[in-house]
């Protein structure tokens, strides 16, 4: 019977930068300081010895004594009393300053940063226009505005200064957004508001801190010199600044009383500006300490091709017609041109090229989540019948996850290495069944022993840092598996993986296949992986299908020259008789495509016939079809062999 975890842990990286920040010694002070300051500062009503406007004329400037800790200024009043209420006033001016910069800036950098595109360039403009306007005329004119009212002046000092935090943490959003676990996430089929605020905002929460506590560090400067210069509360009210201008006034006579308001806000701001050190440096250390994913490449591999016939159009699940992927920009660069291909309920089709040919670029477009900069100029993907372009973000987020699911290239990268397992699991399964608490965390346990995670509950107290590359696979495959898909797109998942490794998940992706009658587009370089799994082979070359057909039909009789020199390449199923031989040259960028055959250069079967036009696409027998005009004398060839 399933046993479930007390609870499926929660996120622990802030946890993890407060403590590292705590045990260092200069964190551990500054924020020791900081709480005592606005502890005694919060409380001055109950502990001040005085009142801060009691006049004691018979103890005028009378320095510290037992009586008065700290002394008294001119009027014969308690500097102890003073400096306490005074300081209720200068912070929470800073933090109603610093929240005001948190509420603009925050939500605006995040978005200008996830989102990117119209939003962000607003954005920046706005950003610009904000830095431009000279910070102290507002400041003069709201508090002239708001009758001196210090609260009003630094709700606006935040405002103002957001413009600045905004663009810090728009660069933050836009690093973070680049991470494989944030597409991941998307993958998955969370909204953009919970990939942001998952997994996007935590990335910069260090920043932000740091940011702040600088921040904070300015306003109280700011503030004490508006108070210095009696433009906040009126006298006598107790101000840091009125303290210091009264003990200005007064200097040739009596030096101390500059000492207890001075010293008091030069520690404050000094512990602010030490804090945003403690916490930058402890967040370089933990994003220093993050594990690299670990890539190597497969070198053995099982034979024995799968078995199944293509699967007419017409009864497909995924249908890819004819699809054209261009860049959004002014050279409108064609990525993918002209791809097509069908994959049937529960079939195992293996998109197969070299690097650059545009596998990813094909899956991405199935999952309609295209890079920024590209879009689909043509054609269609066609998911059970319906049209999938055109779908807004809420219907599209009904088929990631849920009907369509993907596990992307590097697992380890996939991975939030903010949450543990259980977590980053919860969260999908939150996301595509809407469970919440015991009922998600026992489908949490549930996903990771479908998967053959041993001691499920454990590992799902586990960072991915602490599990292997093979398990963190396996995690990923849960996640995708979490919405029942009809169609699993798995991007080269085990080339980072060791061999024995390799071989337990293409097992695992096997066995779950069968037992769900789940679909798999399998992206990949490696030909053991498709002998080994698939029953139809998609070959791309240069953002176009060259070759489709059964998987054993590929390996017995490969019907187009680049199918045949990329089974020539591969050590596992060398043609007998002939050397493993690597293919000449590299797959030209799109920038670079020749009129014709774009395989040309390279092939040796190639005739001036093959530069002359558009090669059209030949249907060699059912479900099988070659982009190559001798055909005939390679099939011939091959033959035989
Ligand atoms: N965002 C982008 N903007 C412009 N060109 C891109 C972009 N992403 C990919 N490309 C180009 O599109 C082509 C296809 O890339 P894709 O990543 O699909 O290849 P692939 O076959 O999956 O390669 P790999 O096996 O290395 O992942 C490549 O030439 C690549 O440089």
């Amino acid at each position: 019977m399933t046993t479930v975890p007390s609870s499926v842990p929660q996120q622990s990286a802030g946890t993890s930068l407060i403590r590292s920040v705590l045990t260092s010694p200069r964190g551990a002070i500054v924020v020791t300081f900081l709480l005592l300051l606005v502890l005694v500062c919060a409380l001055a009503p109950v502990i001040a010895p005085f009142d801060p406007l009691e006049q004691h004329l018979s103890a005028v400037r009378s320095g510290p004594s037992g009586s008065y800790w700290l002394g008294t200024d001119s009027l014969g009043r308690d500097l102890l009393s003073r400096l306490l209420h005074g300081g209720r006033g200068s912070l929470s001016g800073v933090l109603e300053a610093v929240l005001a910069l948190l509420v603009v800036a925050l939500p605006a950098g995040l978005l200008a940063g996830y989102l990117g595109g119209t939003f962000d360039r607003i954005m920046m403009r706005v950003a610009e226009v904000v830095m431009s306007v000279p910070v102290i005329i507002i400041l003069l004119a709201v508090l002239s505005i708001f009758d001196h009212s210090m609260t009003s002046a630094m709700i606006a000092f935040g405002v103002l200064g957001s413009s600045g935090l905004m663009r810090v943490i728009r660069g933050a959003a836009l690093t973070a957004r680049e991470q494989l676990y944030v597409t991941a996430a998307e993958l998955m089929g969370l909204s953009r508001l919970q990939v942001v605020a998952r997994h996007v905002l935590p990335r910069c929460r260090g920043v932000i801190i740091v940011q702040a506590s600088l921040f904070a560090a300015v306003t109280l400067g700011v503030q004490t010199g508006l108070t210095f210069l009696s433009l906040g509360p009126p006298p006598p009210a107790p101000t840091w600044g009125g303290m210091v201008a009264d003990a200005a006034s007064v200097f040739n006579q009596d030096a101390w009383m500059l000492v207890p308001p001075g010293v008091t806000i030069a520690l404050t701001v000094l512990a602010f500006g030490v804090l945003g050190d403690v916490v930058r440096d402890a967040n370089a250390e933990k994003h220093a300490a993050a594990p690299r994913p670990r890539r190597r490449r497969r070198k053995g591999a099982p034979a024995a091709p799968g078995a199944g016939e293509p699967v007419p159009e017409d009864g497909a699940l995924l249908s890819v017609r004819d699809l054209s992927v261009t860049t959004d920009d002014e050279q409108a660069l064609t990525l993918l041109d002209g791809v097509g291909f069908a994959i049937g309920p529960g079939e195992t089709v293996g998109l197969v090229g070299e690097s650059g040919s545009g596998k990813t670029m094909t899956a991405r477009a199935v999952m309609g989540l295209l890079p920024r900069n590209c879009r689909i100029s043509s054609g269609a993907v066609v998911f059970d019948g319906k049209p999938i372009q055109g779908l807004d973000q809420r219907a599209f987020r009904e088929l990631r996850g849920r009907r369509i699911a993907m596990i992307a290239q590097e697992p380890m990268a996939a991975l939030d290495p903010s949450f543990r397992i259980g977590s980053l699991v919860a969260e999908v399964v939150r996301a595509v069944d809407g469970l919440r608490g015991k009922a998600a965390q026992a489908r949490v346990i549930e996903l990771l022993r479908l998967v053959e995670i041993p001691e499920p509950e454990e590992a799902a107290r586990r960072f991915p840092h602490q599990i292997s590359g093979g398990m963190a696979q396996r995690v990923a495959i849960a996640m995708a598996l979490a919405g029942r898909p009809e169609l699993l797109i798995a991007d080269e998942p085990t080339t980072a993986l060791d061999v024995t490794v390799q071989a337990e998940i293409l097992d695992l992706l096997r066995s779950l296949q069968q037992e769900n009658h789940m679909a798999i587009l399998l992206v990949t370089h490696d030909w053991g992986v498709v002998a080994d799994v698939c029953a139809k082979v998609v070959v791309m070359y240069a953002g176009q299908v060259v070759e489709t057909a059964r998987a054993a039909d590929v390996f017995e009789t490969p019907a187009h020259p680049y199918t045949r020199a990329l089974l020539l390449s591969s050590p596992e199923h060398a043609v007998a008789g002939e050397r493993i031989q690597a293919i000449p040259g590299t797959v030209p960028s799109p920038r670079h495509w020749p009129t014709g055959c774009r395989f040309a250069s390279r092939c040796e079967f190639a005739r001036p016939a093959c530069t002359e036009g558009v090669i059209p696409v030949e249907r060699i027998s059912e479900g099988r079809v070659s982009r190559c005009v001798r055909v005939n004398v390679l099939l011939g060839q091959e033959a035989r062999r």
